[in-house]
């Protein structure tokens, strides 16, 4: 069996992860952290774990929680993690990270957009952008995964496989991407009190969300060059969901199948990315609790643009259903263990 702790277990996230590690039949839950909830007991703060899992939260001591697992995911905020992780803790065990902290290699780019100092840049050469659909066994060969971002998992594999295509304009990409309210965490904000946003939808961080480098730096290394990107986020009134709309301009004549052709090759033997037949496009309710990601695209002849719509369940394959695919990955496992979950409808 596998030894697995959570670190930051009681925010959405963390409780995600719980739910998938509690069902693997190859892993065995050994710690959950909190800082604010030492000694309660988990099934106390999700009451949907009574009588499932009695686990305690304990302090947040990572040294010690590393000696005694396999494996460590970190379910916390941005700029906690890069100074929490050490050689010493890579050398006990392998670590996820949820956060952000280890995903942009270039480190000027992380200070620019998340506006605060790494702590551990020594750390970013043992880490690898843990996107399994684009880097497979490769995450195998490394101890410290950045388990990437929401929207940029949904953004990402829906526009990869267009990447080393000569019918795309590279420099025409547009993400129009919506997420559910979970995607800001469980802390309380004005913008995610029910009334605030409940039958409304809002953009925000236009132009400026920190996912717009990531998803840059990782389509620019898909293309072989660089590439800049307009996207804008959207704050809409359910739980859970991503919907990625992407526009990218045509420079040659592409028909649906040409397109589905890319999307093939590209997703052979990957069994998260469901392509859907022509004329079908991704819902967020058809993934929801799920570690699918849904593509399905048309091509406007009228305006010579593709449109590419992906959806995922930002809590599963946008966090912690990729988290535990890597870990999956990393101990040599089937990469759908304990993953084939069938999507939750109606919910
Ligand atoms: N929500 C989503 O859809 C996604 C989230 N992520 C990322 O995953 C991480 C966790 O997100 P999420 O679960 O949504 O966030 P939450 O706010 O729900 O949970 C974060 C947890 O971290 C703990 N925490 C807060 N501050 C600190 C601190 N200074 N030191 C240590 N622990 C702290 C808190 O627990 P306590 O107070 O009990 O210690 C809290 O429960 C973030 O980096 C987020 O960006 C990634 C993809 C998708
Ligand atoms: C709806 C909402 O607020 N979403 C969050 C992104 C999700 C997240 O937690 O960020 P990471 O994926 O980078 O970890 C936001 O826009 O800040």
């Amino acid at each position: 069996m596998i030894k697995a702790s959570v670190v930051g277990a009681s925010g959405y996230v963390g409780q995600e992860l719980i739910r998938l590690l509690w069902g693997h039949p190859q892993v065995e839950i050994v710690h959950i952290t909190s800082t604010s909830k030492v000694g309660e007991a988990f099934h106390h703060m999700y009451g949907n774990y009574k009588d499932i899992f009695d686990k305690e939260f304990v302090p947040q001591d990572l040294e010690k929680i590393a000696e005694e697992s396999d494996v460590m995911f970190l379910a916390l905020p941005h700029g906690v993690a890069s100074g929490l992780v050490t050689d010493s803790i890579l050398k006990k065990t392998k670590v996820i990270d949820m956060g952000a902290d280890y995903r942009l290699k270039d480190l000027s780019e992380y200070e620019a957009w998340y506006k605060t100092t790494h702590e551990s840049p020594e750390l970013m050469e043992k880490s690898i952008y843990g996107l399994c659909e684009i880097e497979g066994p490769k995450i195998a060969e490394y101890d410290l995964i950045a388990n990437p971002g929401c929207y940029t998992t949904c953004s990402i594999l829906t526009l990869a496989p267009l990447m080393r295509s000569s019918a795309f304009d590279l420099d025409s990409i547009v993400i129009d991407a919506k997420s559910g309210v979970t995607g800001a965490g469980r802390g309380l904000n004005l913008g995610t009190h029910f009334t605030e946003c409940n039958e409304s939808i809002k953009a925000y961080s236009v132009a400026a969300h920190r996912h717009t480098p990531e998803i840059e730096e990782q389509l620019s290394t898909a293309a072989g060059r660089s590439i800049r990107l307009i996207f804008t986020p959207h704050l809409v009134p359910m739980n859970r969901g991503i919907l990625a709309t992407c526009y990218i301009r045509l420079k040659e004549k592409m028909t649906w199948e040409d397109v589905d052709a890319l999307y093939q090759d590209f997703y052979k033997d990957k069994p998260f990315v469901r392509t859907l037949p022509k004329g079908s496009f991704p819902e967020t309710k058809w993934v929801k609790g799920s570690n699918y990601c849904d593509i399905g695209w048309k091509v406007d002849e009228r305006t010579n643009t593709l449109v590419a719509i992906g959806a995922i369940d930002n809590l599963v394959k946008g966090a912690a259903g990729q988290g535990v695919q890597n870990m999956n990955i990393l101990f040599g496992l089937k990469e759908t263990e304990g993953l084939d979950l069938v999507p939750v409808f109606p919910v």
